[in-house]
């Protein structure tokens, strides 16, 4: 803490310049307004098209007043690690975690890559510790994580002695040649080595994956005999211990398969997260805690320095309750065709949210403060050790080892340092993995990773925005950690669908940004911006009926824009015109493609149209007690290891299954086609009062068919790029009904 004041500052917060982008987005919301009260004023005149378009008009000018709220100050942290070590010569401990949840949809190598790149970071080695959750409880898993210990003993310092910049392995060797590394004859030959080692690594699981156990289940493995999953022991393994706490050695490996029994609730990820925060508290104890998903690597070994200027840096303790590094991701395709790199999300509202009480917990790649996620509130720091013995094992659970830690955090006792024996810790660590430890406590109620929502990250971020913290987002470069989106229709619309639901559900918790602000601490901004990403399963409703809108006018001959001629039409012209080039110029401004927009725009209206309907859907089934909500896991694409490049021409392709997610769209697709080829053909029922065919719907229409593109080559296309028969022939049952309605509403 020397010369704390004469030294330079860790970090820096820079406000962006964007009174430019304010001045167009509240130009977007004049227009938008004008257009409302313009339909006002003329709702005599029009039927039922116009107050529907007025409906869902509303709605998109409040989703516009969040996001200009979201958007308004955006901030960037600037981080200076190096100057960290003047002012630090002793860096705090982290506990690293990690989590994966089934062998094959997460391929173990992913992991123990991730795990590699974490135990290779620029970071004093006694102070780490990982810990890797495995809620399949696969020998596998296990097996490959013994396997990279060893290798980890080999390419640790190997990263360190030549200072390599991506520390995960398969991305290591698929990258840049070696010679524009260094030249030296030494490190050609460790080169080579390493990259041996590595080949041998993966061929190792790769073999194992192949038998039916990866070895025999003796020893280390016993554990694993005869298990099933999802009804298992918790098993605790020490795979590699830091024993003489050496600065620059390996740091602790534990293996964690939690506790798990038919009809016992074990919460998903959030349960995962809430058994290693335990198991690390009784093992290591660290204060600041570092959780990243299966798939999510390391790229920049300086990233936990970075976090730890903004962690000791604030002034204020309260301004930093966690850090959280942007979601990345690495192997894009090529202008984004599935939107989810969600680059210009990041830049814009990202850094918007920074400007009010600070970026949403991400579920990946963010330093959490130990004592925060124990529930404390920024207030509390003064009240030191309030807790009772008593009153700590009815909130943290009965683990009187874990008590004991949990009261060392809360107190802000300096934590037990030097060498820790893990292995005297295993079974006090098996007792806080089990499955009925919660019961009773407040363990994922009021604190830890809070329960109820399949966006556990959201939620649990929210609770402690709404006890008062503020949050910093932390974007070095190179950035500091990169995953694995997900790729093809199926996966990318699942994966929307559990944001969607997940983020919905959380408006009827009582953790509700809502009743935070009202009750807690949350700043209403702050609570806005909530609201702009937990609504996102409730637009699909407005979209839906938008984009049916112009096939129903051009079928039933009535109107939901102004008629050619009437100055009124420049309002809704101006409006199309002014956010189309507003949203381009900001992929433009970071650095993406007008073919990348012209992707993103159209994959989230269809996103919208499917993935946040059945989103929505699951949560209303949930509210009316129907159905439970699955963590439905995402599938990590094993050929991004290997590089392989099969079928790359079809890359961008969409691809659909069976699943009912994929009607909406193509209903609404099929319902503008029809309408279109009935405009056209002119057939047309001549009720009282139409206005014969509107240029503006029939142009709106065909934008709605230019939008759904993908699934008009759907509908042609054959295997996995075409829509089943099945969905085809379902959503046009849709189409007809809804031609025949349309009909019968209008001649009614
Ligand atoms: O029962 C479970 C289910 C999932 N996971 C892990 O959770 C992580 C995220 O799962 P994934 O299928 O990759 O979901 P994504 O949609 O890619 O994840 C994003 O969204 C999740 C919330 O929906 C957050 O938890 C993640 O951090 C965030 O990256 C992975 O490491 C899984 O192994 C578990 O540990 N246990
Ligand atoms: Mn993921």
């Amino acid at each position: 803490m020397a010369n704390h004041t004469t030294s330079l500052p860790l970090y820096e917060r820079v406000a962006r310049k964007n009174s430019i982008a304010r001045a167009i987005e509240l130009g977007i919301l004049s227009l938008l307004l004008s257009l409302l009260v313009y339909r006002v004023l003329s709702f005599k005149d029009h039927g039922l098209s116009w107050v529907l378009a007025f409906l869902c008009e509303s709605w998109f000018a409040f989703v516009w007043i969040l996001t200009v709220n979201t958007k308004w100050n955006q901030v960037e942290y600037k981080t200076y690690p190096q100057r960290l070590l003047q002012l630090k010569p002793e860096l705090p401990p982290v506990d690293m975690f990690v989590t994966t949840a089934d062998p094959i949809l997460e391929p173990p190598i992913l992991t123990v890559n991730t795990v590699l790149s974490l135990l290779a970071v620029d970071y004093p080695a006694d102070k780490l510790a990982c810990y890797v959750s495995d809620d399949g409880g696969s020998p596998l898993t296990f097996y490959s994580l013994v396997e990279a210990s060893k290798f980890a003993n080999l390419w640790v310092p190997f990263c360190k002695k030549y200072s390599i910049q991506v520390r995960a392995p398969f991305r290591y060797f698929s990258g840049e040649s070696v010679s524009s590394q260094d030249t030296s004859l030494q490190f050609q030959q460790e080169w080579k080595m390493m990259k041996d080692e590595y080949e041998q690594l993966s061929q190792k699981i790769e073999d194992a994956a192949k038998r039916s156990t990866p070895c025999e289940l003796t020893g280390d493995f016993a554990g694993f005999l005869n298990i099933q999953r999802g009804n298992h022991a918790s098993i605790v393994k020490v795979i590699w211990e830091n024993k003489e706490g050496n600065e620059n050695g390996v740091p602790h490996l534990v293996y964690i398969s939690r506790e798990k029994r038919p009809k016992h609730p074990h919460h998903f990820k959030a349960g995962a997260m809430n058994v290693l925060t335990r198991v690390s508290g009784v093992m290591t104890n660290a204060p600041f805690m570092l959780n990243v998903d299966c798939d999510m690597f390391v790229n920049n070994p300086q990233s936990f320095q970075h976090a730890m200027c903004l962690l000791l840096g604030m002034k204020n303790e309260k301004d930093c309750a966690f850090v959280q590094y942007p979601q990345y991701f690495y192997d894009g395709l090529k202008d984004d065709p599935f939107g989810n790199q969600l680059l210009v999300l990041h830049e814009y509202l990202g850094h918007g949210i920074v400007g009010i009480q600070g970026p949403f917990y991400g579920g990946t790649g963010c330093f959490h403060k130990r004592k925060v996620i124990y529930g404390l509130s920024p207030d509390d720091e003064e009240s030191n050790g309030k807790l009772s013995d008593q009153n700590l094992q009815k909130y943290f659970g009965c683990s009187s080892k874990f008590t004991k830690s949990a009261a060392e955090v809360l107190s802000r006792l300096e934590t037990s340092r030097g060498p820790h024996d893990l292995l005297s810790s295993v079974e006090a660590a098996s007792q806080v993995a089990a499955c009925g430890y919660e019961y009773g406590t407040a363990w994922g109620k009021e604190m830890g990773w809070i329960y109820g929502s399949t966006t556990e990250d959201v939620l649990t971020g929210l609770t402690i925005h709404g006890r008062g913290w503020k949050s910093t987002l932390c974007t070095p470069t190179p950035r500091a950690f990169l995953g694995c989106a997900p790729s093809g229709g199926p996966a990318t619309m699942t994966q929307q669908k559990r944001w969607a639901t997940g983020l919905l559900e959380i408006l009827f918790t009582r953790k509700s940004p809502l009743i935070l602000a009202l009750k807690g601490k949350l700043q209403f901004r702050q609570c806005l911006a909530y609201l702009w990403i937990l609504l996102w399963g409730l637009r699909s409703v407005p979209e839906l009926c938008y984009a049916t809108l112009p096939a129903y006018c051009i079928i039933t001959g009535s109107r939901f824009l102004p008629k050619v001629g009437e100055p009124s039409l420049l309002i809704p012209v101006a409006l199309f015109i002014t956010y189309n080039l507003y949203t381009l110029s900001e992929y433009l401004r970071t650095g993406l493609s007008v073919r990348a927009w012209w992707n993103n725009q159209r994959i989230w209206r269809i996103t919208a149209m499917t993935a946040w309907l059945f989103g929505a859907f699951s949560v209303v089934l949930k509210l009316i007690g129907l159905s439970e909500m699955v963590f439905e896991v995402t599938q990590k694409e094993k050929s991004s290891i290997n590089g392989s490049d099969d079928d790359n021409a079809n890359a961008g392709s969409f691809t659909f299954n069976e699943s009912p997610i994929f009607i909406p769209a193509t209903f609404v697709l099929l319902a503008n086609l029809t309408a279109l080829v009935i405009g056209i053909i002119g057939f047309r029922p001549v009720a009282h009062g139409s206005d014969g065919l509107g240029i503006g719907e029939v142009i709106f229409s065909s934008c709605v068919v230019l939008c759904l593109w993908a699934f008009l080559k759907g509908l042609f296309s054959k295997g996995k790029y075409g829509i089943p028969l099945s969905t085809i022939y379902k959503s046009g049952a849709l189409a007809l009904l809804f031609v025949h309605l349309s009909r019968w509403i209008s001649l009614g």
